[in-house]
């Protein structure tokens, strides 16, 4: 038995500096200094941070905003970073794990705009700002007539770009806009039968090495924050986020996939209910829409689910 006193236990945290993902990671903070651990913030640039002018899935996608919060985990400058979950790729590189998925927030996308409530009021050809293909082409299906345009950048750039006149509305998460204070500037959210989410949207993801340093000064710390991650976790979200995520890894898991992939617990016990659209980004096809439920109890049923709604989808027409 070890008889001398434990040192204080710190965790670092490692997260992109945009409001968003400081409002995120100060989120899990708190949570963990309320489980009596310490932990600080390492703010990190990120590649996708530094690309404001292409569109990300020509420019490597997701990765790109996590990378650099890997190689802080994996030379052990920070012990867990926190990210968007919807930004987290399929699969995660070798060495690196989900510790856990915190429960979710507003999974569903809002419609913003300076001059109409909703997005039937937008006027014939009215130009909309979204960068996400998902976006693009469940706007189009329900407006066709719509001029889609590109939109990057932060939260807040992107509504400065709204303000500036740029575009007649915008489309962005709600969980963000919530997070950030933002809320008043949301004039509609969609519907899921509107406006399907992107796998993950609005929860967030804790990785970690999937295998911790084991020198004795790190131990007692990499139990605490094991236990504290655990204490995080919300299994509900964890498998629904799972199954999500697992129709767009059967799917090739780019996101420069036209992909859209949701799942909400049924009233039945236990019965997890996923749906996933796909469209063409030329708009030569018609949408495609499916949906699949099971009962779900364990990571490995959400990650069937997800697969067999992939599998739907290819059959229903999606090229991919
Ligand atoms: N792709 C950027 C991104 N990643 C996560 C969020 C918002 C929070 C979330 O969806 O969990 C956003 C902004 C947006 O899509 O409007």
């Amino acid at each position: 038995m070890n008889a001398s006193p434990r040192p204080p236990a710190a965790c670092i945290i490692a997260t992109r500096e945009s409001r968003l993902a400081l409002w995120q990671a100060q989120h899990i903070q708190q949570r963990l200094q309320a489980q009596g651990l310490q932990a600080t913030l390492l703010g990190m640039t990120t590649r996708g941070d530094q690309i404001l002018d292409r569109s990300l899935s020509k420019v490597g996608g997701k990765g790109l905003f996590v990378k650099e919060l890997e190689a802080a985990l994996a030379d052990g400058r920070a012990h867990l970073a926190v990210h968007s979950l919807k930004d987290v790729p399929m699969e995660l590189p070798a060495g690196f794990a989900l510790a856990c998925v915190p429960e979710r927030g507003n999974p569903y996308d809002a419609f913003v705009s300076n001059h109409y409530a909703r997005l039937e009021d937008l006027p014939e050809g009215a130009v909309v700002g979204t960068s996400s293909l998902r976006r693009q082409v469940l706007l189009q299906h329900l407006r066709p007539d719509l001029r889609i345009e590109p939109l990057r950048g932060n939260l807040d750039t992107r509504l400065r770009k709204l303000d500036e006149g740029q575009f007649s509305a915008i489309v962005l998460a709600a969980a963000g806009l919530e997070r950030l204070q933002l809320a008043g500037r949301i004039r509609m959210q969609f519907t899921p039968e509107q406006m399907l989410p992107a796998a993950g949207q609005g929860a967030l993801g804790i990785e970690v090495l999937a295998t911790q340093p084991h020198t004795s000064q790190a131990q007692p710390l990499a139990q605490q924050l094991q236990a504290a991650l655990q204490a995080l976790s919300h299994l509900p979200t964890w498998l629904a986020t799972a199954a999500e995520r697992a129709v767009s890894r059967a799917l090739g898991g780019s996101c420069s996939v036209p992909l859209a992939a949701h799942a909400v617990w049924a009233d039945a016990p236990d019965t997890l209910w996923l749906r996933a659209a796909w469209g063409d980004p030329q708009g030569q096809r018609p949408l495609v829409q499916v949906q699949a439920s099971a009962a779900i109890t364990t990571l490995a049923q959400a990650q069937a689910l997800g697969e067999q709604v992939a599998q739907l989808l290819r059959q229903a027409g999606a090229q991919v």
